[in-house]
């Protein structure tokens, strides 16, 4: 049976076409992945299946019965549930008072815990999903947030999930973990919209996918009888080579030098003792589940974040008490993890985003004068090298596709040749094509001598760029380790806080049993 069917849906914005006659039908009991590049149309699409945003055109079907959703209460009503990225649980309360929160009627929004525990238990047993019902959600890992957001849409009676790209944020166990629950879902009965930017995800685990290019859908495919390849040729128009590294000199001096860092943020102590060096011409990757303490090391090597103690050398130079103005003209730039809000001026347009902290000295500015026309070329010569898709540069970043805009966080930073370079999740969330071409920009940035800090969440980006690597977990480093000697299983099993000797072991008993390495 269709449990959904969309046709003809069509929205346009000023300078683009969003969707432009998108038709999708998705059964009962399917894994229906959604695919295409940054700027493709997907979150608009699933925009509008969730009542965020209204069509100009095209109809709704779920279950048969012709819909129109002014906003999402609507959509959940019809059976609709959707697990964002960003989750919306309450640290304080319980996994079950959680996941009935606001949906029960009469009770004046007050949670009758043992029922609810009851209740929201029976239904994580019949999907297969491990939650511990009874716990605060506060210190729960991040796999474990996402069965508590997908459970809130099954206690509302979804029968249609959407995941937005739902693996960013876990290890690779997880991810696995989380396709079971999928599996399990779907023989259940329920039908799941999967957004992912990754082909192996969309083989490994849906029936179908639909591929958009552009706003409108190339191809419609049964994921048995299809390849990444075709499917990657489907959504860029062309075959994506994936290149080979440069090869890799000896690395230099090192230009960051951390020693014994403690930070500590809103009272817990976010990096405990941390050590590490990056030397010119050298990647070192911190591989690590988001929030465990990466974020708090970045902002302190970029001087946002105090030292409890230790101290931060940028090449060669002490910063402490350095401004982050002072640290950049020492020579470091930083991508954010948060493109929106540290990242990007979402009003400011093209030129003013690439320009934004080099606009103090030369070309950008020349005795004392900014230059808008250096600016505008600028500007033009970033958007062509790095294939961002904005309609010109006078277009405010705002508008953009989420992976548009990292490309231009990434341009920005990555255009000034300075010796150091912070990375934070650089290509989170951008499209194939526009990952080979930022793993290029780094690796020939590193063969010019510069020295990148990546942190990155994913395993394969830290891997295939990465000369060192380090896992943190909970605040610590728990192991450097050469990449030639790291692989995805040792890496995952250190991201869950097993040390170093331990996961070595059990990743070589796991070896030895058949299952994968590297
Ligand atoms: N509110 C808006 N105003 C103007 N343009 C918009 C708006 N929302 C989306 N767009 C444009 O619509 C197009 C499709 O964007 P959408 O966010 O749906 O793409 P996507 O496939 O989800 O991309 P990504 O993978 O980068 O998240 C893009 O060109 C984007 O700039």
């Amino acid at each position: 049976m269709r449990a959904l069917e969309l046709s003809g849906i069509t929205k346009r914005y000023p300078k683009v076409v969003a969707n432009g006659g998108i038709s999708l039908a998705v059964e009962q009991g399917e894994i229906h992945a959604l695919i295409g590049e940054n700027g493709a149309g997907k979150s608009t699409l699933v925009s509008i299946l969730y009542g965020f945003v209204q069509p100009d055109e095209g109809t709704i079907v779920v279950g048969g019965e012709r819909r129109s959703f002014k906003d999402p209460t609507d959509a959940i009503a019809a059976g609709l549930g959707m697990v964002f990225q960003n989750f919306n649980l309450f640290p304080e309360l319980t996994v079950a008072e959680n996941v009935v929160f606001g949906a029960e009627p009469g009770r004046l929004g007050l949670v009758d815990r043992r029922a609810a525990a009851a209740e929201v238990g029976d239904l994580a047993e019949r999907y297969g999903l491990q939650v511990p019902v009874g716990e605060r959600v506060e210190h729960l890992p991040v796999g474990v947030l996402q069965r508590v957001e997908i459970l809130k849409s099954l206690y509302r009676d979804a029968r249609i999930l959407i995941l937005d790209e739902p693996t960013g944020v876990l290890t690779p166990q997880e991810s696995e973990g989380l396709f079971e629950v999928m599996r399990s879902l779907r023989a259940a009965g329920k039908s799941i919209i999967f957004i992912t930017h990754k082909l192996d995800e969309v083989m490994a685990v849906a029936d179908r996918v639909t591929v958009l290019r552009d706003g409108r859908v190339t191809a419609s495919l049964v994921t048995a009888e299809t390849s990444p390849r075709e499917i990657s040729r489907h959504m860029t128009g062309r075959d994506v080579e994936l290149s080979q590294r440069l090869a890799r000199s000896a690395p230099g001096a090192p230009v960051l030098e951390v020693e014994g860092v403690t930070v500590e943020v809103d009272g817990r102590t976010a990096v405990d003792d941390v050590s590490l060096s990056v030397r010119a011409g050298e990647i070192v990757g911190i591989a690590g589940v988001a929030g465990n303490g990466q974020d708090a090391l970045a902002a302190a090597i970029g001087g946002h974040h105090p030292l409890r103690s230790g101290r931060i050398r940028i090449a060669g130079t002490d910063v402490d008490g350095a401004d982050n103005r002072r640290r950049r003209d020492l020579g470091f730039t930083h991508i954010p993890e948060d493109r929106h809000v540290t990242g990007s001026a979402p009003l400011g347009d093209a030129v003013l985003n690439l320009a934004v902290g080099y606009h103090r000295r030369s070309p950008l500015r020349e005795r004392g004068l900014l230059q808008p026309k250096r600016m505008v070329e600028h500007a033009e010569r970033l958007i062509r090298r790095f294939g961002v898709r904005i309609a010109g540069p006078a277009v405010a970043v705002g508008t953009l596709s989420g992976g548009n805009l990292q490309k231009i966080v990434v341009a920005r930073e990555l255009g000034h040749d300075a010796p150091l370079l912070v990375a934070e999740q650089p290509t989170r969330g951008v499209d194939i094509g526009a990952i080979e071409s930022i793993h290029g920009e780094l690796d020939e940035y590193r063969a010019r001598g510069g020295a990148v800090l990546l942190v990155s969440s994913e395993l394969s980006e830290v891997l295939n760029l990465s000369d060192r690597i380090a896992v943190m977990f909970e605040g610590r480093v728990m192991a450097v380790i050469p990449s030639a000697e790291a692989t995805v299983p040792l890496l995952g099993l250190m991201m869950a806080g097993v040390p170093y000797e331990t996961a070595l072991a059990e990743e070589a008993a796991s070896a030895a049993e058949g299952g994968t390495a590297r």
